[in-house]
């Protein structure tokens, strides 16, 4: 797998560091809240699962699954809700857990679709955020890494489903592409 990468742009040990950092910002404006973190499948298996467990707050998780990207890189633009959340979020503090915000569509969409559910609150967590390939605007509470505008993996990013089990971030190798780099 090592000879697929290019480089690395998040290192493991980055990556811990920052989950503690925003679990201690989020214990903090939580205090005494009951909150829902709602991860985006499946990209952000990784980032639920350790942010979960880096906070000291009694959470609750729940799951949605959308797809805009398929086996391609890039966005379609279309979402497609593949699961629901299981309960109902009205009057619930939610915190959306992603992955990744690269164009902000899936986000967009999402968060206009969970602020017609009517939670008490609606804040983002993306761990990873590409500022030059935004094409809207969306208001992020809690950002791990602003990223260069390139095609990554790891740390839950896929590339056609492959990757996402590499512990840290990094660019992948032309030959993956099969001389074609995606943008
Ligand atoms: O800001 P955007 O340009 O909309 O891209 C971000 C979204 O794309 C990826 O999901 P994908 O559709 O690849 O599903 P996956 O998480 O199952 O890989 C990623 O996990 C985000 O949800
Ligand atoms: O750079 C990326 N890598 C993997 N999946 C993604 N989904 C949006 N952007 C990306
Ligand atoms: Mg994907």
């Amino acid at each position: 797998m090592g000879a697929d990468l290019e480089r690395v742009l998040v290192t493991q040990e980055e990556i811990e560091a920052k989950l503690v950092e925003l679990a201690e910002r989020i214990d903090e404006d939580y205090r005494g809240q009951d909150l829902l973190l709602v991860g985006v499948l499946k990209g952000a298996v990784m980032v639920m699962a350790d942010l979960a467990r880096a906070v000291h707050s009694p959470v609750k998780m729940d799951w949605m699954a959308v797809s805009s990207y398929g086996s391609g890189t890039k966005s379609s633009g279309v979402v497609r809700i593949l699961k629901d959340l299981d309960a109902d979020i009205a009057g619930r503090h939610v915190l959306v857990v992603e992955d990744i915000i690269d164009s902000g569509l899936t986000l967009s969409w999402m968060l206009a679709n969970l602020t017609s559910r009517g939670p008490a609150s609606l804040e983002v967590c993306a761990f990873f955020r590409k500022p030059e390939a935004a094409k809207v605007d969306i208001p992020v509470k809690y950002v791990g890494f602003d990223i260069p505008n390139e095609f990554v993996v790891g740390y839950g990013l896929d590339y056609a489903e492959r990757y996402r089990n590499l512990p840290f971030v990094g660019t992948l190798a032309e030959h993956v592409y099969g001389g074609s780099k995606p943008t």
